[in-house]
């Protein structure tokens, strides 16, 4: 377990370049198994789960080659199977939560398709149901090995497109029905599909690739069935979660910081809520600017002067990958506001180690937390905790940054996951971090 010690309490000051995106790639990386054709991929982040993933594409017998910094080709022209069935694979698979998204293209392709139950953040159940039902919809066969906790689909005699009305709007959930689709017989339609920037980028590269699909960024996906895709050149977003991280990392620690070529277009309401935090962001060009708060951030309250909530909802609504963020930042607010993570039931108890910092956090049940912020009038204490998530983690590193004193989180792992190098780029704006291996 690697740890991260910070001498808090410093405000940071220059530009930050965000990396490409960490849910795009591992869904445009599974695509690369769609076509045996040369698949050409910019952008990709040099982080833990991404990794894992393309080495699970390497066992798999794809052919990877590293042009430059973040760019491969991939070509699945001679697949190996045989791995799928492998003790390696059950060790592999389980280890992130994106490699569920090579089941939708080895079933489409190759008519079979297997998983170990992946990984990814503990942060309440995590269900595989719409994955399965679309697949099951599109003509597969499914089975659950409980005691292995194995998932495996089978279509010998191929995929049939079909209606289909998701239960939820699972993202990687429409991915892999919409990599299955691409390939089956017939037209598909997904309704209630989710339909968030790195969906719409999935299907832009599938596109390319020749498949046909239309509805792109709507919720309702319609998909003409192809007999082959080829090879494609594709360029991974910036990281819309590690934008909203900067963001609420330069408003807690008073952080003069310009965050480079973020892709404002494709933010959504990020933004804007970030501002009702009372945050000043200023769009330049396609980056953003982000003053040092001297005086601080007001937390707004709606038109009738209720008090402010801030929760997630799928696509376009706020994404949950940024409300453990909102939450620390909103502890030096001035004002209060409720953060309400309806996706997920554990992401919220992070909220306890804020506390220990002297953060003001009512956790009112496992979905529902109240922030009473600070106002800068008095600042986070350091204090040594365990990063518990991805976005748990980021969060515990924002308040370092802002505490007085130094720091220490354990298991840091779970921010490399997601965040390039996170430690230089840091640094290079002034933050005191030092890895500890
Ligand atoms: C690798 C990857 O891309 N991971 C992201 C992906 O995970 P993932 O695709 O696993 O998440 P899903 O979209 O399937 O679902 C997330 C959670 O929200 C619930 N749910 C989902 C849709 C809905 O309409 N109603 C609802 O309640 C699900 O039951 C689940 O508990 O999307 C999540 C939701 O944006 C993000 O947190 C994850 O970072
Ligand atoms: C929850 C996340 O990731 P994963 O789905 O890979 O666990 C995340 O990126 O915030």
């Amino acid at each position: 377990m690697a740890t991260f010690q910070i001498e808090g309490g410093h405000p940071l000051k220059g530009d930050i370049q965000p990396q490409g995106a960490k849910n795009e790639a591992l869904q445009i990386l599974c695509a690369v198994l769609l076509t045996p054709e040369k698949v050409t991929i910019s952008n990709i982040p040099d982080i833990r789960d991404v990794n894992k993933l393309i080495q699970i594409l390497s066992n798999l017998g794809v052919k990877i080659q590293k042009i430059k910094k973040g760019e491969f080709t991939f070509q699945s022209d001679d697949l190996q199977l045989d791995y799928l069935e492998s003790e390696q694979f059950k060790t592999d698979g389980a280890g992130l939560r994106g490699s569920i998204m090579i089941v939708g293209p080895l079933l489409a392709r190759f008519g079979k398709g297997y998983i170990p139950r992946p990984g990814g953040d503990k942060i309440g159940r995590r269900r595989l149901d719409t994955h399965f039902q679309g697949f099951i919809n599109l003509g597969a066969n499914f089975r659950y090995n409980r005691e292995e906790r194995f998932y495996g689909v089978e279509a010998p005699k191929g995929l049939t497109g079909t209606y289909m009305l998701l239960d939820e709007a699972s993202v990687t959930g429409t991915a892999n029905i919409v990599m299955a689709a691409v390939l089956a017989k017939g037209k598909t339609t997904i309704y209630n599909a989710a339909c968030e920037p790195y969906l719409q980028q999935l299907c832009k590269m599938l596109n390319s690739m020749g498949a046909k699909i239309t509805g792109v960024g709507s919720n309702m996906l319609h998909i003409e069935g192809v007999k082959t895709l080829g090879g494609c050149k594709h360029r991974v977003l910036p990281d819309m979660i590690e934008i909203g991280s900067w963001i609420g990392l330069a408003a807690m620690t008073k952080s003069e910081i310009t965050i480079k070529d973020v892709s404002w277009d494709d933010l959504g309401i990020i933004p804007n809520t970030f501002r009702k935090l009372g945050i000043t962001l200023e769009r330049r060009g396609d980056d953003i600017y982000i003053p040092a708060h001297k005086d601080g951030y007001t937390i707004e309250s709606y038109i009738d002067g209720s008090f402010m909530t801030i929760a997630d909802a799928p696509w376009p609504g706020f994404t949950p990958d940024l409300l453990s963020i909102m939450l620390v930042t909103a502890t030096q607010a001035k004002g209060e506001v409720m953060i309400h993570q309806k996706m997920f039931e554990s992401r919220l108890f992070f909220t306890d180690k804020l506390i220990d910092m002297g953060a003001k956090i009512i956790l009112c049940d496992p979905h529902r937390a109240t922030v009473i912020g600070h106002n800068f009038k008095s600042q986070l204490k350091a204090t040594t905790m365990t990063s518990p998530d991805i976005r748990a983690g980021i969060s515990l590193l924002i308040a370092a940054l802002s505490a007085k004193g130094t720091s220490t989180i354990h298991n840091i792992e779970q921010i490399d996951r997601g965040y390039e190098n996170i430690d230089d780029r840091l640094r290079a704006i002034g933050a005191k971090i030092v890895r500890i291996d």
